[in-house]
């Protein structure tokens, strides 16, 4: 007889109540997080959250007041014991990436390597192969483009076969179109490598598009975790709504478990009555409507009522317009996208509805 059991996998990081304090201001408050083999956990928060703090700690060149590390289940740095920063097999890519001038673009990939030249070589060649730059193996840093150098840093970080990566921002010094083709290999080679990733950055799109998993971090803890998809669409907070988009808030007083609002009711289930909440959404699910006759649309269950308003200003923006609403119920100015080309002449009189289904509802 046999059985399948299924053990969960030791993480390959692991962090565990991490806390560092600079002049009495508590700058990463107990964070833990753990990170497996392949896998890329994106690190995201607003400038001064503790992003770096927290990275630098693990790579070891920031010590931590109180918290553990562990690789592949052994503690590596607790407040007591401590592998120093070049026995952690960690690899390190930062914006400021700097490659060493007056070496080729091989002697900077083999520059971390120990073991025969021979074997070196092979593994030098091997990474520029995969960044696609074997052409340069014998050129200097100054000969290549900036997209170009930032590969060899990339091969370099991974030629000693690391078991963590940790990257601060590593693609901010990229201008925009070079950066996306980057950050698609970056990824590919990375879980080639079978290496645990954790990527600090303050862009979304950035998160979205690398992270297995995304790490919210605000003034220093982690607000939220979880795959992209579902840290977008199920936010725990109005700040965990506005890191991604816009956004658009409604108030309103809940009684009877219903928020009442000028587009209708929402459900606030479990709200006390008498609690202000404010319904948070974001452009892209406000729907827009041509004034007929003076009217909008019909209220409907699934879209609730139409509101008037009065467009103020609409700007084409490449994929998407935007148009900013001036509304008749209280003044305030609403934003909506819409795909592609919709730019209305100010004063143009429309009604927009919401999708009650992408609409969150937060105590305010
Ligand atoms: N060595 C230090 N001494 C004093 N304060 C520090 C030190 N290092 C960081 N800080 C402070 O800790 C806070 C967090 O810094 P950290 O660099 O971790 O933030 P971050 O989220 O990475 O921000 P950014 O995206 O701007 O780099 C900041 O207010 C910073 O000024």
């Amino acid at each position: 007889m046999s059985f399948d059991t299924q053990v969960p996998a030791v993480p390959r990081l692991e962090i565990r109540n991490m806390v560092r304090q600079f002049d009495g201001r508590t700058v990463v408050d107990d964070v833990s997080m753990t990170i497996q083999a392949g896998q890329v956990t994106c690190l995201l928060g607003p400038s001064g959250c503790g992003k770096s703090t927290t990275l630098r700690m693990i790579a070891g060149v920031e010590m931590q007041d109180s918290g553990e590390i562990y690789v592949d289940g052994k503690l590596i740095c607790d407040t007591v014991f401590r592998v120093p920063p070049e026995r952690r097999e960690i690899g390190l890519m930062f914006q400021d990436f700097a490659l060493f001038p007056h070496l080729s673009v091989a002697d900077n990939v083999a520059f971390g390597l120990k073991g025969p030249k021979a074997e070196k070589r092979a593994r030098v060649e091997e990474l520029l192969r995969k960044v696609d730059l074997i052409r340069y193996i014998d050129e200097f840093p100054h000969q290549l483009s900036g997209g170009e150098q930032q590969r060899v840093a990339l091969a370099r970080a991974l030629a000693p076969r690391p078991r963590i990566m940790l990257m601060d921002e590593p693609f901010s010094g990229l201008d925009n179109r070079l950066r996306d083709g980057i950050r698609d290999e970056t990824l590919a080679l990375l879980k080639e490598e079978d290496t645990a990733v954790l990527l600090v950055t303050h862009e979304p799109e950035e998160a979205m598009r690398m992270a297995d998993e995304i790490a919210l971090m605000r003034d220093g803890k982690i607000v939220q975790r979880g795959a992209p998809y579902n840290v977008y669409t199920r936010p725990r907070d109005k700040a965990a709504v506005a890191f991604f988009s816009d956004i658009n808030i409604l108030e309103a007083r809940v009684e009877g478990a219903l928020a009442d609002t000028p587009f209708g009711q929402f459900l606030a289930p479990g709200v006390p009555d008498g609690t202000d909440v404010e319904i948070v959404f974001r452009p892209q699910h406000v729907k827009l409507d041509f004034d007929r006759g003076g009217k909008g649309p019909l209220p409907t269950p699934a879209a609730g009522v139409a509101a008037r308003g009065v467009v103020e200003r609409a700007r084409f923006l490449g994929n998407e317009s935007l148009v900013e609403f001036r509304m008749d119920f209280d003044g305030s100015v609403l934003r909506a996208t819409v795909p592609n080309v919709f730019v209305p002449e100010a004063g143009r009189v429309m009604w927009l509805t919401v999708r009650r289904d992408r609409c969150f509802v937060f105590p305010a």
